[in-house]
């Protein structure tokens, strides 16, 4: 199932800028024309940003994707109620999906209904239980533990994801 790792690691605002090497047009933001009360919108990537953010607010760690097709599938284990889930799935791009793991599913859906309001709740495919059983039932568990060991090491990775891709999109 696993074929590859990416590793988000996310500088300051300005480094990211930097490192996107991306316009202004780039983050660029198309306002959502659905209800009129939403307070996201899509930039032209077709992710989700919140509105009246400045530019380098807007790519976050978005910035460092140089393929959104790379970043279509995520996971995310301790989900609570999802402040760093809503993040990921604001910046995937529309079809993209994170997985979401949490041995609680009340926690998560706490803030499920701001993923609903920001629009990417179609996003999140969430599974409830321990995260190395569900890691391990999708064959990912040691996978994920050795990159992370490296990482907690790091003192430049503020969030660290592990993006994956299914055989079928090799
Ligand atoms: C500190 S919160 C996570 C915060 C979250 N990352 C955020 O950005 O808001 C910890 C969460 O981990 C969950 N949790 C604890 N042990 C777990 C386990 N073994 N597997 C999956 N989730 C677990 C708890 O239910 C709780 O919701």
């Amino acid at each position: 199932m696993v074929s590859t790792a990416l590793i988000i690691i996310t500088p300051s605002h300005s480094e990211a800028n930097a490192a996107s090497n991306k316009s202004d047009d780039d983050t660029h933001v198309a306002v959502e024309k659905s209800n009129g009360k939403s307070n996201f919108a899509k930039n032209s990537n077709g992710a989700h940003v919140a509105k009246g953010l400045g530019k380098d607010q807007v790519v976050g760690h978005k910035s460092l994707l140089k393929s959104d097709d790379l970043y279509k599938n995520t996971i995310e284990v301790e989900i609570y109620i999802g402040y760093s889930l809503l993040s990921t799935a604001l910046a995937l791009p529309d079809d993209g999906k994170v997985i979401a793991m949490d041995i609680h599913r009340k926690n998560f859906e706490l803030g499920y209904p701001s993923m609903e309001q920001a629009g990417v709740a179609h996003k999140i495919d969430f599974r409830e239980g321990p995260g190395l059983d569900t890691l391990d039932a999708l064959l990912l568990a040691e996978y994920v533990c050795n990159i992370n060991n490296v990482l907690a090491t790091d003192l430049r990775i503020e969030i660290n994801q592990v993006s994956i891709l299914k055989r079928n999109e090799l």
